[in-house]
């Protein structure tokens, strides 16, 4: 579905250098803290800001060959895209008919009364959620195969967080084929969605793993200075020092289980 390969972007005080994949039936995360580059990756992706270098594959087309048909395949969210806040829903219908060929004004309007979004409110006295679920609700309207998502859960609450994902899973469920990037900056928005999870730092993936595996074989372990001594580092990937002694990385989280009983050993 996408295939970026060393896509990069160079400002002043920053480089991008991502390289990640996004399968067919799959749900992909990207996590990193403000400025990592999550949306310069999501934007250099779509073709809104120039490349530097590297390769860009969309639904199996170079970028550079990608059509306005094509790009009726995907559903996206950006977090200072949305509609005129003096609009209400019902003001939105004709500009989307118009906009996109497969536009499903009956999908539409019955999501918008499942989601609790009124149809005559002007989209400014909206809530944060109700903006939010209104993006990613013309994201999934008008056949979209892949949908990119920027950070399309910032700021909502648990409950509107979940119900959002809750769109998303059923947008999966809807066909095999379907696909989604999704990013955020709190990687606990997105375990419970991904399939797996790649995590961009200063510009760079630094780490990519199944969410299953993330789960089941990674931990956190903590431990003090007299522990640390004794640990077995083979299978520590990364340590940090912390106030009662050092936060450990493992991808063996079973080995420590079985073998250190008394060391704090977190997801
Ligand atoms: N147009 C621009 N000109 C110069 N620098 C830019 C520009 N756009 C982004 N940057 C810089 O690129 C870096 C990455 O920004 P980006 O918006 O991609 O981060 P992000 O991971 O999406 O962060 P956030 O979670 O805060 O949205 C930042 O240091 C930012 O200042």
């Amino acid at each position: 579905m996408l295939k970026i390969d060393h896509l990069k972007k160079n400002y002043n005080s920053f480089s991008l250098d991502c390289s990640l994949e996004v399968l067919p039936g799959c749900v992909t995360g990207l996590i990193g803290q403000n400025g990592a580059g999550k949306s310069t990756t999501f934007k250099a992706i779509l073709g809104l800001i120039s490349n530097d270098g590297g390769s860009v594959t969309l639904l199996g087309k170079d970028l550079g060959a990608i059509n306005t048909k094509d790009k009726e395949k995907l559903g996206v969210v950006l977090s200072n895209s949305g509609f005129s806040g003096h609009l209400t829903i019902k003001d939105t219908i004709p500009i989307l008919s118009h906009l996109f060929h497969h536009f499903d004004k009956d999908f539409f309007l019955e999501q918008a009364k499942k989601f609790g979004l009124p149809l005559s409110k002007e989209i400014k006295e909206f809530s944060t959620g109700m903006k939010a679920k209104l993006k990613v609700l013309v994201a999934i309207s008008h056949g979209a195969k892949l949908l990119i998502l920027d950070e399309p859960t910032a700021g909502l609450d648990v409950i509107a967080r979940d119900e959002l994902l809750g769109i998303l899973r059923d947008f999966m469920e809807r066909d095999e084929n379907h696909a989604i990037l999704i990013s955020s900056h709190i990687s606990s928005d997105l375990e419970t969605l991904c399939d797996d999870l790649y995590m961009i730092h200063e510009g760079e993936i630094v780490f990519h793993e199944d969410t299953d595996v993330l789960l089941s074989d990674y931990a956190l372990l903590k431990v003090t200075d007299e522990q640390f001594l004794s640990l077995d580092k083979q299978y520590v990937q990364r340590y940090k020092r912390e106030s009662y002694g050092y936060r450990c990385l493992t991808n063996q989280r079973q080995y420590f289980v079985e073998n250190y009983p008394k060391i704090a050993i977190e997801k």
